[in-house]
């Protein structure tokens, strides 16, 4: 099933706001209607939410002060029909992220749900066939109730592997994704867990968490190497006990949700270091789906650039250009350590900022201005073989696999996968290269 956005809408029935909710509707948006904001707040507590949209004339400020003792993130969003622009503001400072004039705009409704809820893309593009074992992996996988890791860079494509597995596991519930990076650690204990009444503080109230939330679906923790000691070891107990308790509470709720975490740092490394538990790692990397570095993809470089090309015109509503056969190079010979999105954003701006009827090298800049031409590109063409003949297999051997390391950063588990040898062999060369006093790329 697709993810949806839950939104709340607070505001008086009917009229105005009966038209935005079927305007969020036809966005994409699972809308719940609430009379106040202490409705509202109950709303969430039961079935939790991705955005709230409140009345102007409601007590916003108050509102956002409940949601943040009581743990929420979400964000909120004022709208008003006829609002002073005194009113509006007020909403702002105190922490709306914008305001929709009402009567509603359909425009302004979708870009508003669009704007806040950064809706990820399960449309799969490439075949290259680094991608294609990963794939299959995934997809065989994805029936069983077994716990999956996804490891790769950042922006390889992480999330859309996590979506494709539970798209193929035929669960009915929707994804819940939940990001474990730059949230403080209580506030992600009751996001996952939940908590009862009285259980801190601000806590009023009880809160279903989104691992009871996900049950018959499948949770997805993004940058699980983030959790927090604390959280690392409920998490744990959770997986061996098949159960877990709300924050304050003595209920046992059962563990129904199929979870998949995605990784960027090597978490066997943050083991080896005592960051990150061993047995968490056993039980989370039960199978391991690795994505490949964008560099490491060949061909799929190019059917991205021509997907997101064509995806940006529609969007921007301007003429969908080919690309040159040089931009295409060029794409070909850039090492994207930002891996996909970089490639879209470079994309995006090629598609606002051109104007020839193809997209041509020049049209390639970051958001600085540099052009990709002036970046660090690889040689173009192939292997240079000429230039090996005359040295041993095992110095051609070990330059490989430092130059393929020095390419992904330092990052062991990308390089290995590039040249496809286990992290353990990788490993055990470094050691080697190490132990002669060769230079070896940090790990990141
Ligand atoms: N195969 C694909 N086809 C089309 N778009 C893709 C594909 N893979 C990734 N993308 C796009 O690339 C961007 C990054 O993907 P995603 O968020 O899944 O990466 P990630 O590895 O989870 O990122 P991070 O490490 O930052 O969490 C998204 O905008 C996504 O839609």
């Amino acid at each position: 099933m697709p993810d949806t956005v839950r939104m709340i809408l607070v505001g008086a029935p009917g009229g105005e706001f009966r038209r935005a909710a079927e305007l969020a509707r036809d966005a994409g948006a699972d809308v719940a209607m609430a009379d106040a904001p202490a409705q509202a707040l109950d709303l969430l507590r039961e079935g939790g939410g991705d955005m709230v949209m409140v009345d102007v004339e409601a007590d916003i400020a108050g509102f956002i002060v409940s949601l943040r003792a009581e743990r929420f993130t979400i964000p909120v969003l004022a709208c008003g029909i006829q609002a002073s622009a005194e009113r509006a503001v007020a909403a702002i400072r105190a922490g709306a992220k914008d305001y929709v004039p009402l009567p509603p705009q359909r425009e302004l409704i979708a870009a508003a749900i669009a704007s806040v809820i950064e809706r990820k893309a399960t449309v799969r593009i490439g075949d290259h066939p680094v991608l294609a074992r990963a794939m299959s992996l995934a997809t065989a996988v994805a029936p069983t109730a077994a716990p999956v890791l996804v490891t790769g860079e950042k922006g390889t494509g992480k999330e859309v592997m996590a979506r494709v597995i539970h798209e193929a596991s035929g669960r009915a519930n929707p994804l819940h994704v939940v990001e474990c990076a730059g949230v403080a650690a209580d506030v992600l204990e009751s996001e996952l867990f939940g908590h009862e009444a009285g259980a801190f503080p601000g806590a009023v109230a009880r809160r279903i968490g989104r691992l009871e939330k996900a049950a018959g679906g499948t949770i997805f923790l993004r940058e699980v190497g983030a959790l927090a000691p604390a959280t690392q070891a409920r998490l744990f107990a959770a997986l061996q006990e098949q159960c877990f308790q709300r924050l304050g509470g003595d209920e046992i709720v059962p563990f129904q949700a199929r979870l998949i975490a995605s990784t960027s740092m090597d978490l066997d490394g943050a083991v080896a270091a005592g960051a990150f538990r061993a047995d968490l790692l056993v039980r989370l990397g039960l199978v391991r789906v690795e994505v490949p570095p964008l560099r490491a993809r060949g061909a799929d470089i190019a059917q991205l650039a021509q997907h997101f090309a064509a995806q940006f015109a529609i969007g921007e509503g301007v003429a969908v250009r080919p690309f040159s056969d040089a931009a295409l190079v060029l794409l070909s010979r850039y090492s994207w350590p930002g891996n996909i999105r970089e490639l879209e954003d470079f994309i995006h701006r090629a598609v606002l900022l051109g104007q020839d009827a193809a997209i041509e090298p020049h049209d390639l800049v970051r958001s600085d201005g540099t052009r990709l031409l002036d970046l660090e590109l690889s040689e173009p063409g192939s292997l240079q073989i000429e230039s090996l003949v005359g040295r041993t297999v095992e110095e051609v051997e070990r330059e490989l696999i430092l130059h393929t390391l020095e390419r992904c950063h330092g990052n062991r588990t990308s390089a290995s996968s590039i040249l496809g040898i286990s992290v353990r062999t990788m490993r055990n060369k470094l050691r080697t290269f190490i132990e002669a006093g060769i230079a070896v790329a940090p790990a990141p």
